[in-house]
């Protein structure tokens, strides 16, 4: 369904990504796993349109070449980012965030069904319809962000870090919620710290390192992987 590469990106001097390509085929779940600075936000947020690749790069979608259009037509044509920090509107209501997702022309048709999706998904968002985005805890938020950005009929779906700050209980609930939305048959594609929960719900990932791509498998091989285990899963070398 996706395909990119070789993605490469700078700030300034600086080479954020460097050459990376990656895949997401249609009902995949994928994790990017990295230690800080690797890159896995620069790279969902070229992969969003949000920053824009070197132009030796190719991005398509189901073939379409993404390559340079402004990022409202990578909604338009079906993906979606939840970034880091989820960038919902505070000072808006529940309804009204979930609203403003729906605004791109294919989304706009299919409100009602969507809105009951994000409502079964997240029944604490039903309760807090009129509730001001801000003063909701961070977990609330997080599942408003990802609501949102679920009203805007992704066929794939981008999530930074969603387990960021949440307590535990809290992160336990988002990812049973993710593998929920996995069966919708949107794809996912989701950069996490959190490697364990986030290798359970996923069906291949990425390890990158100062820009590159430096290992991928299937979840099950790079939970086996030694240098995965070391990094992020606090085995002891
Ligand atoms: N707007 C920017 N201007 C300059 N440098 C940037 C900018 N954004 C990111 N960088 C640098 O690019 C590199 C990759 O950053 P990026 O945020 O993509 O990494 P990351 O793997 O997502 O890290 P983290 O987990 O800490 O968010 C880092 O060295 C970072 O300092």
């Amino acid at each position: 369904m996706l395909s990119a590469g070789p993605i490469s990106l700078h700030y300034g001097k600086h080479l954020a990504l460097d050459g990376v390509s990656i895949g997401v085929d249609a009902n995949e779940t994928v994790v990017v796993l990295g230690a800080n600075g690797a890159g896995k936000s620069s790279l969902l947020k070229a992969l969003a349109g949000l920053a824009r690749p070197a132009p030796s790069a190719q991005l398509h979608l189901d073939g379409k070449d993404l390559l340079g259009l402004p990022a409202h037509k990578f909604l338009e044509l079906g993906i979606a980012l939840v970034p880091e920090g989820r960038g919902i509107f505070g000072d808006l209501t529940v309804a009204e965030n979930l609203e403003l997702g729906a605004y791109t022309r294919h989304a706009r048709p299919h409100e009602q069904r969507q809105r009951a999706l994000v409502l079964d998904l997240f029944p604490r968002l039903a309760e807090r319809q009129a509730q001001i985005a801000r003063t909701m805890s961070g977990g609330e938020q997080q599942m408003l962000a990802i609501g949102r950005a679920l009203m805007s009929c992704p066929r794939l779906l981008m999530l930074d870090e969603p387990s960021l700050g949440l307590a535990p209980i809290v992160t336990g609930e988002l990812f049973q919620a993710l593998g929920r939305i996995r069966q919708t048959g949107i794809a996912l594609l989701v950069v996490e710290q959190n490697v364990k929960a986030s290798l359970a719900i996923a069906d291949r990932g990425y390890l990158m390192d100062a820009g590159r791509i430096v290992g991928t498998g299937t979840a099950e091989a790079l939970r086996q992987d030694p240098a995965v285990q070391r990094a992020f899963l606090g085995a002891v070398a």
